[in-house]
């Protein structure tokens, strides 16, 4: 995203709580705040060098995005067909990823752990498999404990990883991995071609494809479920992406951009970086005279690994970076705000998981 500003002299949104105020505490509030401005401008001659920093995928752009929504900066048309292009290729890369993820993971297309009717397992066929019934991977999956993945079972079973269903379904399914593996990478400025769209939703909805994606926190991928929700609109030549669609999309970022945000009459310069290991080299170019940093921190991701080394935890990674922020000598005087972000993930993720799973010495509440 190239630098912009924002001229509008007061853009300081108002909440409704603001009316409720006691007005001496509105007073003595904007007293202070007049105070802390003067202060800021004292020191800085009316600008503040801001830094969004933290590891990849904590939320960084998005922290950005909103701010120009915020502050009526919005989005030049090259930064609306850039986000019109991310929900094409967002969709595209779900799926793609999901490919390669039920072969990691051994997962059957068709697979459904809640679904354990022997008939259908029994009248399935397995398109590679080689022996095995039914029956067979019902006794095995019963007798695993009922939280080890019986798709694993299944695979091992089977010998196979392809599909569980009818010669139709299995040929469908096989068509349409075939149709997503072999699509050639476009720069997604035109809509997808419609057999792909085709190949893309009828995946999306299969079921082992979506216990696959119940377990991603064992690969990378990031949730861009919103967006296949309805392939067709994203996908679309007239689709004009909404605020809510950008902040949903994902590009990484890659660089240092700058935007300049005015707010009574304070230039507030925000720098985001891109925060993948490779990226973190080029941080250092804008580390001079530097009023506050906002480190964010991915919350939701405490039982996933870093997309550089599968062995470190996004968390610990997050820790020894904000460290290394903390202990930078050029920040003696810095402002440093954490901020704890995928909040709404976390609370979905802790009805399935544990913290303590993945740091034991959490003596926090389950949830
Ligand atoms: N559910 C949810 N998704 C979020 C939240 N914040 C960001 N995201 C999504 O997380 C993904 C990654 O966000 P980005 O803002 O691109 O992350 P980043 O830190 O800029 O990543 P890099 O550019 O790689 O360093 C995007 O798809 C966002 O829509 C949040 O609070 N909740
Ligand atoms: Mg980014």
């Amino acid at each position: 995203m190239g630098a912009c500003s924002s001229k509008r002299k007061d853009v300081t949104p108002r909440n409704d709580f603001a009316a409720k105020e006691n007005p001496q505490d509105t007073n003595q509030a904007t007293a202070r705040s007049k105070e802390i401005d003067k202060q800021l401008e004292e020191k800085t001659g009316k600008e503040i060098k801001i830094l969004l920093l933290g590891t990849a995928e904590t939320g960084k752009s998005t922290v950005l995005k909103q701010l120009r929504i915020i502050h009526g900066i919005g989005f030049t048309e090259n930064d609306i067909q850039i986000f019109r292009c991310a929900g094409r290729k967002n969709m595209y890369d779900t799926i793609r990823i999901l490919i390669d993820a039920m072969v990691q993971l051994t997962i059957p297309y068709g697979f459904d752990p809640k679904v354990l009717d022997p008939k259908k397992f029994a009248s399935g066929k397995i398109s590679n498999g080689s022996g095995g019934s039914g029956d067979d991977m019902l006794a095995a999956a019963s007798g695993i404990g009922k939280n080890a993945p019986i798709a694993l079972e299944a695979a091992r079973i089977y010998k196979a990883n392809e599909a569980i269903g009818s010669d139709e379904q299995v040929k469908i399914i096989r068509s349409a991995v075939a149709k997503v593996k072999s699509f050639e990478i476009s720069d997604f400025k035109t809509p997808l071609p419609t057999d792909l769209t085709y190949a893309l939703k009828f995946l999306w909805a299969d079921s082992g494809i979506k216990y696959c994606f119940s377990r991603s926190n064992e690969f990378q991928i990031i949730d861009l479920s919103y967006f296949m929700q309805d392939i067709d609109k994203f996908n679309s030549n007239e689709y004009i992406p909404t605020n809510q669609d950008i902040l949903a999309s994902r590009v990484m970022t890659s660089g240092v951009s700058e935007t300049q945000v005015i707010i009574r009459g304070t230039v507030f310069r925000v720098f985001d970086v891109g925060g993948q290991r490779n990226e973190r080299r080029k941080w250092i170019h804008v580390f001079d005279n530097v009023n506050a940093i906002f480190f964010l921190v991915d919350l939701s991701a405490f039982n996933q690994v870093t997309v550089e080394d599968s062995k470190i935890n996004r968390i610990v990674e997050s820790l020894t970076v904000f460290s290394f922020i903390c202990n930078h000598l050029g920040f003696k005087k810095t402002a440093i705000i954490i901020f704890m972000n995928k909040m709404d993930l976390l609370k979905e993720k802790l009805e399935e998981s544990m913290v303590a799973d993945y740091f034991p010495e959490f003596r926090g509440k389950k949830n």
